[in-house]
């Protein structure tokens, strides 16, 4: 859609509203424990598998695509009744596309590849351009750009709706997420109008973090995107999906993170293509859940975190 200024001038984020509510949420048991089994693997078949290292190899690619196409032990899924479960997708450097497509071929999983100078966005916008392209050429069904945050840090609106415009265009046919960095952009209400802009300029899905900024997703930054998200498509009827990302690690979380976009957005956008974790560590912890749950032991390492 068109740049809507006065939308976004006039988009608000109650900081201690938000805050407040975030808070109560980790408590909450909104997720019987009855059902726990079945949110976890929900929550596998959400999460973007991604390795994002300098030091990643052909090889680690082709190890976490098998982890991709069968996340936890098959005796696992069977006595679960989820036989066929993979994860939403993996999500790699541009480098590493390749080899992940490779790797993939036949499983419907697609590939995402960070873009445009991941993470810092600083390169010549040219060739950020260029590295979308070259990443669609290469096979990548998804490239996650990150913003530049200048463009909200001086509230250059135009400036960012521009920029998104011409990395979705660079995209085709490929899905775009746009990555906010929150960490990076000073308030909730910058988190809330750079939201809006990048949906107006065709975000296909918003994403909080890189993962490598010193502070990524968080609740209070869900909750504003996530209702941004509601915004926009109360007033234009049209989904965006939400990828917080950086720093989910743990079962639990991503538990919790599932009973907010059902309370605030609904069922429908608890399928993959409307909502994504990014975590490259997020899956061991849920296979260790899912492990105790089907056979009641526990890993000497491993600590209950529900209980
Ligand atoms: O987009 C995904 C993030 O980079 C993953 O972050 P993480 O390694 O903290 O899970």
């Amino acid at each position: 859609m068109e740049l809507d200024l006065d939308w976004v001038r006039t988009a608000q984020a109650n900081t201690s509203a938000i805050e407040r509510r975030a808070a109560t949420l980790p408590g909450r048991r909104s997720v019987k424990k009855d059902y726990q089994a079945a949110w976890l693997c929900k929550a596998i078949s959400c999460i973007d598998l991604t390795t994002l290292a300098g030091d990643d190899t052909a090889g680690r690619v082709q190890r976490l695509c098998a982890k991709a196409r069968q996340p936890v032990r098959a005796d696992l899924l069977q006595a679960l009744g989820m036989q066929g479960l993979t994860v939403g997708a993996v999500c790699v450097y541009h480098d590493m596309i390749a080899p992940a497509v490779e790797a993939l071929k036949g499983s419907g999983i697609p590939v995402a590849a960070v873009s445009t100078g991941f993470p810092a966005g600083l390169s010549p916008f040219h060739l950020r351009v260029a590295e979308i392209e070259e990443s669609v050429k290469a096979g990548a069904h998804e490239i996650d750009i990150v913003i530049s945050r200048r463009h909200v840090l001086t509230g250059d609106w135009q400036a960012l709706y521009d920029e998104m415009k011409t990395f979705r265009a660079a995209c085709g046919d490929a899905h775009v997420k746009a990555i906010l960095a929150t960490g990076e952009l000073g308030s909730l209400r910058n988190v809330a109008r750079a939201s809006l802009i990048c949906m107006m300029a065709g975000a296909d899905f918003i994403k909080t973090s890189t993962g490598k900024e010193s502070v990524n997703a968080t609740l209070p930054v869900s909750l504003v995107m996530i209702r941004a998200i509601r915004d926009y498509y109360d007033r234009t009827g049209y989904r965006v999906g939400y990828k917080p990302a950086g720093g989910i690690s743990k079962a639990k979380d991503s538990l919790v993170y599932l009973s907010l976009i059902k309370e605030e957005l609904g069922n429908r956008w608890l399928q993959p293509d409307l909502f994504r974790f990014g975590a490259s560590s997020l899956l061991g912890d849920i296979e260790r859940q899912l492990e105790h749950h089907v056979t009641g032991a526990y890993s000497a390492s491993y600590r209950h975190p529900m209980g």
